[in-house]
């Protein structure tokens, strides 16, 4: 068979992938509404092992081998769970409008962008981007009734916590109501013709370059140009026209501004994977068919055993902890707040519970909200 005629196939038979995805997507659909009928959580493990024993037997005749099936039916399921809690979700807190505003830092090809795309295709019909320049600048956009969403980075594996993010929730008014998590490549990215060799200012944002600090050691002779965004350092890229000065930032970013790669994995971390928060001014309620995470600061105070007591609280009542963070206290100096992510739903006996004790042995507790965990563990199987 002729090269092309090979290839028109492929296209076809991807084509056909597609539709049987779309209608495998709808019927997991379906099956969420069963499962809110009947009282079922929506994720099921032992149907998912149960799949994968035997999509993995069904493959080998075929010749597709375990490790790919399992690869595939992995992202598959994330998939289809994700759209479910994202259904259920909708149903109980009457979002999912048609029209969701959405502030996130920087403009098209951002970081950010792609995980606002990310989670809001799941959300909404129509997304209206609020493209913002500071964190600061997000928040407030949401405070003030321009948009609904703000969508913030809070912690990536490379860099750990962003701190300007954990302190702006300090004294805000608005609710955590989602999360998600988002693979963060970062690339070197230049106009087309530009030489490795002759690069002489390299454009990203402060986060990028700490998450890229081991590559960019070894580029010395370098100038380091701070940006608001990665699609702030394409853009500046893209009008200086002068092939030394390069961006760092996601390929598929970078060339919506006409940018090609001249290096990739630039991250300290292979894994180079960052976690968002969504914020609202409403805070939600989490359907009890779906994992839930609760966000909360607390001040403990500052005698002997103040923490370990808190952390007691939360042991007692049966309460994973997913995360512990200090900050802190402006005005205070040496005085640390608390950030604390339970795996667990606000409105739990036990969690109440908790807060109420919390609440009588500390010296301020705020919750920042109730959210769907979006942690999809991937099932494991025997092959
Ligand atoms: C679709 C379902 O919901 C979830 C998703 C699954 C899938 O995509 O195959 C399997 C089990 C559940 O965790 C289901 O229960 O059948």
């Amino acid at each position: 068979m002729e090269l092309d005629q090979i290839r028109i196939e492929i296209s076809d038979t991807d084509q056909q992938l597609l539709g049987l995805l779309s209608k495998r997507r709808a019927l997991a659909l379906a099956v969420a509404e069963a499962k809110l009928a009947q009282n079922k959580p929506i994720r099921d493990q032992k149907r998912e092992q149960e799949l994968l024993v035997s999509l993995i037997e069904k493959g080998k005749p075929l010749g597709l081998d375990a490790g790919y099936v399992t690869k595939l039916y992995h992202v598959i399921i994330e998939d289809s769970v994700l759209q479910q809690q994202a259904k259920v979700q909708g149903q109980l807190n009457g979002e999912n409008g048609p029209v969701c505003r959405v502030a996130f830092l920087g403009r098209q090809g951002s970081y950010s962008y792609w995980a606002t795309q990310k989670y809001f295709t799941r959300r909404a019909e129509k997304l209206i981007e609020i493209g913002c320049d500071s964190f600061n600048e997000i928040v407030q956009a949401v405070e003030t009734g321009h948009a609904d969403y703000a969508v913030l980075p809070i912690e990536n594996t490379s860099s750990g916590s962003i701190n300007e993010v954990f302190d702006l929730l300090q004294h805000t008014r608005l609710s955590i109501v989602g999360e998600l998590t988002h693979p963060i490549k970062h690339c070197l990215m230049g106009l087309p013709g530009t030489n490795l060799a002759n690069i002489r200012q390299i454009c990203a944002h402060p986060q990028v370059i700490a998450q890229c600090s081991n590559y960019l050691q070894s580029l010395s002779q370098v100038k380091i140009e701070y940006c608001e965004a990665s699609s702030d350092a394409f853009e500046r890229v893209r009008q200086a026209k002068d092939l030394s000065v390069v961006a760092i930032g996601g390929e598929e970013g970078g060339a919506l501004y006409g940018l090609e790669v001249l290096g990739r994995d630039l991250a300290n971390q292979k894994d180079n994977v960052s976690r968002f928060i969504v914020v609202a001014r409403k805070a939600i309620a989490v359907a009890k068919a779906i994992p839930a995470k609760t966000t909360f600061i607390m001040y403990t105070g500052q005698q002997p055993g103040a923490l370990v007591d808190a952390l007691l609280v939360l042991k007692q009542h049966g309460i994973s902890m997913g995360k512990l963070e200090s900050r802190p206290i402006p005005g205070n100096p040496w005085e640390e707040m608390f950030y604390v992510d339970v795996l667990a739903n606000l409105e739990d006996y036990a969690m109440t519970r908790a807060l109420d004790e919390l609440n009588r042995i500390t010296r301020f507790v705020k919750v920042l909200g109730c959210y769907p965990s979006e942690d999809v563990s991937p099932t494991q199987v025997q092959s």
